[in-house]
């Protein structure tokens, strides 16, 4: 089984509001992540790939086939959308059960399944408790588990990790990780950090366009000999924010340590730094035009 998703072309609009512009993009098995800001046209993208919404134009491929026979993709592809919810007072079973049995599983799948795959995504012990009672992270973890139930050979997960502490979010991303091994798995976030710990490959969407596909590598590379720490009073702070994108900073008493973006050594105490996907992808984002225009 190697799943692959081939787009060509891609284009949706909203009425006049093109969400998706042109996208060309090939996925295949392991973690794909989406990142782009809000309303960059993620959900638009994971959407149409699950079938959920139709494209303007474009061929779209998932698992060989056309996006056009939805029935037939609806097999190959599980999504956990943004905002997954049940009945508040459905059981994990219960739910998981219902779930199951509106998207045609028999009895016989359910029942051997359903135990299974509570035990991955760890919620065995919690099978009678209800959803409303459930951590934001149970029901992001019982989300895959009902979207995984029929093994799909895609998994599609919006902004997975939003509102989770820092231990359900490793947990969670570990989750995907290991569902990754022999499937295609798509994770869409604007959490930088969500991407660089789980994902090789990544597509940034900015304004409907796609404006990087390649390796995570790759685009932090782009940010080489661009990244700079220095150290200042907190009286110069605005005035080097108002010159150069800041992507980190830390406070010591009146002294702060800012990590900042640059073409060139930008102050004489500065000191390079090696880049981190985030400053690639600010950087990418136009943090600033002293550097906007090298990357592009
Ligand atoms: N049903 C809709 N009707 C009209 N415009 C829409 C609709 N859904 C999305 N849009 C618009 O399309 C663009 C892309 O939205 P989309 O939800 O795909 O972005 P996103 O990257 O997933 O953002 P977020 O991270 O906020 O979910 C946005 O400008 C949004 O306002």
């Amino acid at each position: 089984m190697n799943p692959k998703i081939h787009i060509r072309h891609l284009n949706k609009s909203y009425g006049t509001k093109q969400a998706l512009q042109d996208i060309n993009l090939d996925i295949e098995t392991g973690m794909f992540g989406l990142l782009g800001r809000n309303g960059a046209g993620k959900t638009t993208l994971m959407k149409t790939l699950a079938t959920l919404h139709m494209k303007n134009s474009g061929d779209v491929t998932v698992c060989g086939i056309p996006i056009e026979k939805a029935k037939e993709v609806r097999r190959c592809v599980g999504y956990l959308p943004q905002d997954f919810a049940v009945y508040p007072n459905m059981t994990v079973y219960g739910a998981m059960d219902y779930l199951g049995t509106l998207s045609g599983l028999p009895t016989s799948i359910r029942r051997e399944r359903i135990p299974q795959l509570l035990r991955q995504v760890n919620l065995e012990d919690r099978h009678r408790m209800k959803f409303k009672a459930l951590s934001g992270g149970m029901k992001r973890r019982l989300g895959i588990a009902q979207a995984i139930l029929h093994d799909p050979e895609v998994l599609i997960v919006d902004e997975p990790t939003a509102g989770l502490d820092p231990e359900e979010r490793i947990r969670f991303r570990n989750l995907l990780s290991e569902l990754a091994e022999d499937r295609i798995v798509i994770l869409s976030t604007h959490i930088v950090g969500d991407i660089e710990a789980t994902c090789e490959r990544i597509a940034v969407l900015d304004q409907g366009q796609l404006k990087y596909t390649g390796t995570a590598q790759e685009l932090t590379a782009k940010a080489a000999g661009k990244v700079y720490t220095v150290n200042m009073s907190k009286q110069e702070l605005e005035r080097v924010k108002a010159v150069y994108t800041v992507t980190a900073m830390l406070t010591l008493g009146n002294e702060v340590t800012v990590r900042l973006l640059a073409d060139r050594m930008p102050y004489p105490n500065a000191v390079p730094a090696e880049p981190t996907i985030e400053d690639a992808y600010m950087l990418m984002m136009g943090g600033h035009s002293d550097v906007r225009s090298s990357m592009a």
